[in-house]
């Protein structure tokens, strides 16, 4: 679809690159010529993917620890991205998430998440939205949002809250930064299968709905290619007075319904505790890998 030099001179920050939807827009993003940046908790999982996807493309890719939780993290990660040469792209794509009753929500459980989502994914444009600015560098910002922006969703409030901000912000910045040539657009994906996510969104197989892809009117789950494309679009030259839009890529999932978690009520305490103890084995397994967070 692309050319290997569509993306030449890009520089682009991809947060959670190294894992599921993260690492294969990076893969997208390195065979048409970006130098990529990626960054997360866990250094092991980011220097296998540097290598993996740096063997499969021979593209330049590095990483940074990071947490997006912390402000300071993220400062210090830009800062030092910009003394080898300044970004033309960033992706927010790092997020949290895990089904669960809102009910039995605690302040901790939905911080974990909007704290994450939200404000990690704002604190990321802040910082290399300024620089651009001082600098008088054009730029793009893509979110990797859901489809929720439109629908919510029961039993994941937090994100479905969260994303709807940053989808917010999305059209609010492309006004306020539209002047600079910096471009703020978003991308709402219905179900592309990755082990981060079915770990917290379907751990024990009984969390249907948005996760079903019988229930995707094209029948099919989404291919990782065809997000990378989408995003390599949005990275690219050609289209720049395209801002302020959140791009659905779903198959017309949301557009028949259930990509929400909606038929969840039918569950009991039961398979709500289960449900929990999968996604805390899942959480704890990560936890043990952080390098910081
Ligand atoms: C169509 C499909 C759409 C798909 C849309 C996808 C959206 C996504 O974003 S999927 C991304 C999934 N990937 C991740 O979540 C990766 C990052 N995950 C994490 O950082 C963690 O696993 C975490 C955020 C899920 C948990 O954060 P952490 O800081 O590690 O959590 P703690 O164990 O310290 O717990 C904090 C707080 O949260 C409560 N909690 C945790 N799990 C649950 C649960 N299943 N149900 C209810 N509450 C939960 C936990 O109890 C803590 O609160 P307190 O007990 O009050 O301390
Ligand atoms: N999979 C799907 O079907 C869909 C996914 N999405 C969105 O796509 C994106 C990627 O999801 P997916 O690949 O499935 O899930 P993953 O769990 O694989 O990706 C999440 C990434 O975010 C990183 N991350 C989480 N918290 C932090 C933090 N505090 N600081 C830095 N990095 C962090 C994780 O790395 P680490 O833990 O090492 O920090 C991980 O690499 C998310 O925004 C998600 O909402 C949207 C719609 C559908």
């Amino acid at each position: 679809m692309f050319s290997h030099n569509t993306l030449t001179q890009k520089r682009i920050l991809i947060t959670g690159g190294g894992t599921g939807l993260g690492k294969e827009i990076s893969r997208g993003l390195l065979q048409c010529g970006a130098e990529v940046y990626i960054c997360g908790r866990r250094e092991s999982v980011l220097q296998e993917c540097c290598e993996e996807l740096s063997a499969d493309t021979g593209g330049k890719i590095h990483y940074r620890i990071c947490d997006i939780r912390d402000p300071d993290s993220i400062e210090a990660m830009v800062d030092s991205i910009f003394q080898e040469g300044p970004l033309t792209g960033l992706i927010n794509n790092a997020a949290a998430n895990f089904i669960a009753p809102t009910k039995d929500l605690s302040p901790r459980g939905y911080q974990a998440i909007r704290s994450t989502v939200m404000d990690g994914s704002f604190y990321t444009v802040l910082s290399v939205g300024k620089r651009w600015i001082k600098q008088q560098i054009p730029g793009s910002i893509v979110s990797n949002l859901v489809t929720w922006v439109w629908t919510g969703s029961a039993f994941v409030v937090p994100s479905a809250m969260a994303k709807t901000a940053i989808d917010s912000m999305t059209k609010s910045l492309a006004v306020e930064w539209g002047r600079y040539g910096i471009r703020v657009n978003a991308v709402a994906p219905g179900p592309f299968p990755t082990e981060g996510a079915w770990d917290k969104l379907n751990p024990t197989g009984k969390s249907t709905g948005a996760t079903d892809s019988e229930s995707v009117p094209m029948r099919r789950y989404g291919k990782m290619p065809e997000l990378a494309n989408l995003m390599t679009f949005l990275q690219a030259d050609g289209c720049e007075y395209l801002t302020g839009q959140t791009i659905a890529i779903d198959g017309g999932h949301h557009l028949a319904a259930p990509s929400t978690f909606a038929s969840l009520a039918d569950l009991n305490d039961d398979d709500w505790q289960e449900i929990r103890d999968s996604i805390k084995a899942s959480a704890e397994k990560e936890k043990s890998q952080r390098s910081t967070g």
